[in-house]
């Protein structure tokens, strides 16, 4: 079966890569071979690769330059995904927990509504409407907090301040489900393989995200205590619990955007992973 990865040079890419190695044929252009805001590249490109699936793993994913450039934001993650959506051809899309405004006091559902409160979330939610509008057999995964050792992420943001003895403030006032990138890229190889052996999937929407839900001041918490356990750290760094208000940028996050990842569990047999697993394993491969 021939797969379109668009966003392979990612975080999330770098390990779908990994994980679809065997038993897949994969095409992996670069975002300079496909840009997905043009139209015409991606016409082409699919005229020319003739994938039998498409995932993309691309979007514009810099939250606080979305606030200040929300136009780039929407070009790729809403008019990109929707030049990718005209295709026709199933695919399978990321998107995020960034959709939820957060005021619920209980992880969220796919029937929820969203309400996002910032550029990049209005920018996904954008795309997730212009894919369900033009191309029913659509697979969305929202998710939300990637971590992995490729790419730029909370993790490595967190160990990098420890590691250079930098003030550690971070906020106790926001909650998610972080997630680790290759059990979601695991999760993408397992919904491949589905539908290469019986051509169809069960479309939709779905939730999957790293449990249990956690703030990321006890998330940072955790990071630095592994971290010193694996001898990443050489001393225990000094966290400090901050208000949201408190941290500079300002750009609105949902106070509570943790994903109940039941109905993927139940139509798929795809169980969320527990970040702590997760995070552990990350570590260990940078240790
Ligand atoms: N990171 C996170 O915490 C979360 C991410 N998500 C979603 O998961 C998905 C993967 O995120 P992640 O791997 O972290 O993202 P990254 O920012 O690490 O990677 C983004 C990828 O998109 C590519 N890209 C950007 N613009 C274009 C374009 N115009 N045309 C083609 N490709 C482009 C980049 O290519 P290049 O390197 O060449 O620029 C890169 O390969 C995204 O949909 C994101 O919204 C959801 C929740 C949380
Ligand atoms: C690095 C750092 C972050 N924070 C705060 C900022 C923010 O509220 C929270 C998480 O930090 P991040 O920089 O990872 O925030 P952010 O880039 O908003 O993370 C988001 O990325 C996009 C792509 C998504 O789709 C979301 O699911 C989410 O993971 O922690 C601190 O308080 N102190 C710190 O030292």
């Amino acid at each position: 079966m021939r797969v379109l990865l668009v966003g392979a040079s990612g975080q999330l890419g770098f390990e779908v890569k990994r994980q679809m190695q065997a038993g897949f044929t994969l095409m992996l252009p670069s975002s300079r071979q496909l840009d997905i805001r043009s139209a015409e590249q991606v016409a082409k490109a699919l005229r020319e690769l003739k994938p039998d699936l498409i995932i993309n793993a691309a979007a514009f994913t810099a939250v606080d330059q979305a606030e200040q450039e929300p136009e780039q934001a929407f070009a790729v993650n809403e008019r990109g995904v929707k030049h990718l959506a005209q295709s026709n051809l199933p695919i399978v899309h990321l998107s995020t927990d960034y959709v939820f405004n957060g005021e619920l006091q209980r992880p969220y559902r796919e029937e929820d509504k969203p309400a996002p409160l910032n550029s990049y979330g209005q920018s996904k939610l954008a795309g997730e409407k212009a894919l369900t509008a033009v191309n029913p057999r659509h697979l969305i995964l929202r998710t939300g907090g990637l971590f992995g050792v490729h790419g730029n992420n909370f993790v490595k943001a967190i160990l990098y301040k420890a590691q250079n003895r930098q003030l550690l403030t971070v906020v106790n006032d926001q909650f998610s489900t972080p997630t680790p990138a290759p059990a979601l890229a695991k999760a993408i190889g397992q919904l491949a393989k589905h539908y290469r052996e019986q051509a169809k999937l069960p479309w939709g929407i779905y939730h999957f995200g790293g449990q249990p839900a956690v703030s990321w001041y006890e998330f940072a918490v955790t990071i630095a205590e592994q971290a010193l356990i694996l001898g990443l750290l050489k001393q225990r760094p000094e966290i400090i619990a901050i208000k949201s208000a408190d941290y500079p940028g300002a750009v609105c996050r949902p106070r509570y955007s943790a994903l109940d990842s039941g109905l993927l569990q139940r139509s798929l047999g795809l169980s969320p992973p527990d970040w702590r697993d997760g995070l552990r394993q990350m570590l260990a491969q940078l240790a």
